[in-house]
C-alpha cells in the first residue's frame, strides 16, 4: 500500500484541501483560510478503534502536527456515532501479537493527541462511549450534537479504564464527579454532559459543531503559538510522562487483565448483547 508521511494533495473542494497519507480510515481536510485541519474517522459501521484505525489516526495526527496546522478538529463521517470506542473484537479471543500492537498503538494515539502542540477540539456528532470519550476528552474543547451519549462505561463491561484514560477525563471533570462517573460506568446524555462540563457547547448539526470548534480554535489566533504550546504542555506533562514511564507495565497489565477468563467471558456476553440488539 502506498503510505507516505509526506503530505500529499489529493483533492480540492472549495477553500479546503483534502490531504491524505493514502490511509483509508481517516481523512484530513485543511481549510486554506483558517489553517485548521479537520480529521475525520471513517471506519464503518461504528468507528470501532481497531489496530488499523488507530494507525491511521496516529499518522493523521502526526501529519497535522508536522504541517503546522492552526488547529485540529476531530470528528466522524458517521451520522450518529463519533466512535464506539475500542473495537471489542480486538480484545475478545485476541491473537497474541496483534493485541500487543493494538494496545501499543492506542497508547501512541493518546500520547500524540493529548500531547499535541496544535490546539485541538472534538466535534462530537454522535455517540461517544469509552475509547470515543477518551479521544474527545483528550482534546481541549468539545461541541456535541443533541440526543447522543458520552462517557467512560468500562466498568459496565467488566473492564477497568487505565490511569491515562482517567487523566484525560480528569482534565475535563473535577475529581469527585470523574470518580463517581467512572465507578458507575456512567454514560451522559448531551444535556447532562453539558451540565456537568464534560462538553463545552452543543450544536444542532455537524457543520455547526465544526464551526463552533473552529471559533474556539480561533481564540488562539492572537496568542503566541510557542507560548501557548508550552503552556499546554506544562499542564499535561505529568500525565504524559507517567504513561511514557509506564508504557511496558501498562501493556503487560492490560494483557494480563484482558486474558482473564472472567473478563473474556464478560466481553463475550457484552458482544452477544450488542449483536442481538443490532438484529432487532
Ligand atoms: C488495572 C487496569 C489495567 C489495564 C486496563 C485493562 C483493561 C482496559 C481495557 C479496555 C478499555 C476499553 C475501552 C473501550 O473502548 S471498550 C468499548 C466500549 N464500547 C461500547 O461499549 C460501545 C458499544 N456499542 C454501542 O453502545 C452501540 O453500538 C453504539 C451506541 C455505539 C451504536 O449503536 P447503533 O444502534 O447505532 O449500532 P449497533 O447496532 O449497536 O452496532 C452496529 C454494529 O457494530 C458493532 N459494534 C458496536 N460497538 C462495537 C465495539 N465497540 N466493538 C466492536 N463492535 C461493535 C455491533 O455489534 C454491531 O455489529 P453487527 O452489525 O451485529 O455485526
Amino acid at each position: 500500500m502506498l503510505r507516505t508521511k509526506v503530505l500529499s494533495l489529493v483533492a480540492r473542494s472549495g477553500p479546503s484541501r483534502l490531504m491524505s497519507t493514502a490511509t483509508k480510515l481517516t481523512t484530513v481536510e485543511v481549510n486554506d483560510k483558517t489553517g485548521i485541519a479537520t480529521l475525520t474517522m471513517c471506519r464503518a459501521p461504528v468507528n470501532g478503534l481497531n489496530l488499523e484505525l488507530l494507525k491511521d489516526l496516529k499518522t493523521s495526527i502526526d501529519e497535522i502536527e508536522s504541517n503546522k496546522s492552526r488547529g485540529l478538529i476531530l470528528t466522524s463521517s458517521n451520522a450518529t456515532i463519533f466512535s464506539a470506542g475500542l473495537d471489542i473484537m480486538e480484545m475478545y479471543n485476541p491473537e497474541k501479537e496483534r493485541i500487543r500492537a493494538f494496545w501499543t498503538q492506542l497508547q501512541e494515539v493518546w500520547l500524540s493527541l493529548y500531547g499535541s502542540s496544535v490546539p485541538t477540539a472534538a466535534a462530537i456528532n454522535g455517540h461517544s462511549p469509552a475509547g470515543g470519550c477518551l479521544l474527545a476528552t483528550s482534546c481541549e474543547y468539545r461541541v456535541m450534537l443533541p440526543k447522543f451519549t458520552i462517557g467512560l462505561n468500562e466498568t459496565q463491561l467488566g473492564i477497568v479504564a487505565p490511569k491515562w484514560f482517567m487523566s484525560s477525563f480528569l482534565s475535563v471533570l473535577p475529581q469527585r464527579q470523574a470518580e463517581r462517573a467512572l465507578n458507575q460506568g456512567r454514560m451522559f446524555s448531551t444535556e447532562e454532559a453539558l451540565q456537568i462540563g464534560l462538553i463545552d457547547e452543543t450544536a444542532t448539526s455537524k457543520e455547526e459543531a465544526v464551526e463552533k470548534c473552529a471559533a474556539f480554535l480561533g481564540t488562539f489566533a492572537r496568542v503566541n503559538p510557542l507560548a501557548r504550546a508550552l503552556t499546554k504542555q506544562q499542564f499535561r506533562a505529568a500525565d504524559l510522562q507517567q504513561l511514557e514511564n509506564e508504557r511496558k507495565d501498562d501493556l503487560e497489565k492490560f494483557l494480563f487483565f484482558i486474558n482473564q477468563p472472567a473478563v473474556q467471558k464478560g466481553l463475550g456476553i457484552y458482544l452477544e448483547g450488542l449483536k442481538k440488539k443490532a438484529k432487532k
